[in-house]
């Protein structure tokens, strides 16, 4: 329907009022538009996030991620030489390990032949440029699901600390790029640093989960690593409390002291202002993590006809870009890098 708009009459009073204050004008075409946005999102901005599994010719989806499939080393060496042509800086692995291979103390995870160093020397052989991240953290690796050593009910720090460190080694052996600690302990950064340091990986750099929340969105991922049934309790003795914000400022603070060279935000979402905050007291880098959970629920709108798919995605990224994020681990990477290369934004 199409309104004359001389059947309205304006008062003197409403003229006076907008005049001058027309915000609605840059906004009245794309070209302008373009020209007086204050972010934007690009491939520089991605990292993808992928789950690796043993075998061969692997390709198993995860049900509550649509899209989102757990790859044998043969697969994700194709979507990481994929991930370079579309110009993804950087992916990040995690692996699903065989209930075999779990135990208390999560020893799997300091064997340098395991599934994650493994990945890590055939995509360094096949796709060197690309950014290779690793996660340290024993939760993939322990029969109880948790992410450091358990005694009797508690994760106990300093002992999880040099498990961490070694398992830390065997992946910088392996050829990453980038270590990353996702699993909250502390003064683990420092230790990390350290030993890399001591064996002589001092150019591999630490991306600290510095600012990790107890997080429910965290389910879907824990079905795709395998984690979900064996995890007993909760996270709540390390990760941080989501009511907390100057608390991730402390987190940081230390993580950055330790030698980090980076730190993330985790979920990225429901967490925009710790990112924020982060970012205007830090200005260092900052990464956001876009969890499973934050993906699981999009898709799931999507898939309903509820939301539509690209914009959704597009737009909460940038929601992240606006927040100060430097980068974000997204499971939507390559869906974003395709739209981008195609032009649109
Ligand atoms: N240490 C990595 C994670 O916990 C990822 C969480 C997610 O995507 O839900
Ligand atoms: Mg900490």
């Amino acid at each position: 329907m199409t309104i004359d708009p001389a059947r309205f009459t304006v008062s003197a009073d409403v003229r006076d009022i907008v005049q001058g204050r027309r915000l609605r004008r840059p906004r009245q075409a794309d070209w302008s538009r373009r020209l007086v946005r204050e972010n934007s999102l690009s491939v520089d901005d991605l990292i993808w996030p992928m789950f690796v599994v043993d075998g061969e010719g692997r390709r198993d989806p995860v049900p509550s991620m649509p899209g989102v499939d757990r790859l044998s080393i043969d697969n994700i060496v194709r979507e990481v030489e994929r991930a370079a042509r579309l110009g993804i800086p950087a992916v990040a692995l995690f692996p699903y390990t065989d209930d075999r291979l779990r135990d208390e103390t999560g020893s799997e995870a300091l064997n340098g032949n395991n599934l994650v160093c493994r990945s890590c020397r055939a995509i360094k052989q096949a796709v060197p440029e690309i950014g290779l991240i690793t996660d340290v953290a024993l939760d993939p690796y322990t029969s109880h699901g948790h992410d450091g050593l358990m005694s009797g009910e508690d994760i106990v720090n300093d002992a999880s600390v040099a498990q961490l460190c070694g398992q830390a080694l065997v992946q910088a052996e392996a050829g990453a790029d980038v270590i990353a600690p996702s699993d909250m302990m502390d003064g683990r950064v420092g230790a990390i640093r350290a030993s890399l340091d001591n064996a002589g990986f001092e150019q591999v750099q630490i991306m600290a989960y510095a600012a990790k929340f107890a997080s429910a969105f965290y389910g879907p991922f824990r079905d795709a690593i395998g984690t979900s049934a064996a995890l007993k309790g909760d996270k709540r003795t390390y990760q941080m409390d989501p009511g907390n914000s100057n608390e991730a400022l402390r987190e940081v603070e230390l993580d950055l002291a330790e030698g980090a060279d980076s730190v993330m935000v985790k979920p990225g979402m429901p967490y925009l202002d710790i990112i924020r905050r982060v970012k205007d007291h830090f200005s260092v880098p900052t990464f956001a993590y876009q969890v499973s959970g934050e993906y699981a629920m999009l898709m799931a709108a999507v898939q309903n006809g509820w939301l539509d798919g690209d914009r959704v995605m597009m737009e909460s990224l940038m929601a992240f870009k606006r927040a100060g994020a430097d980068g974000v681990l997204t499971y939507f990477a390559p869906r974003i890098a395709e739209r981008l290369q195609g032009g649109q934004s």
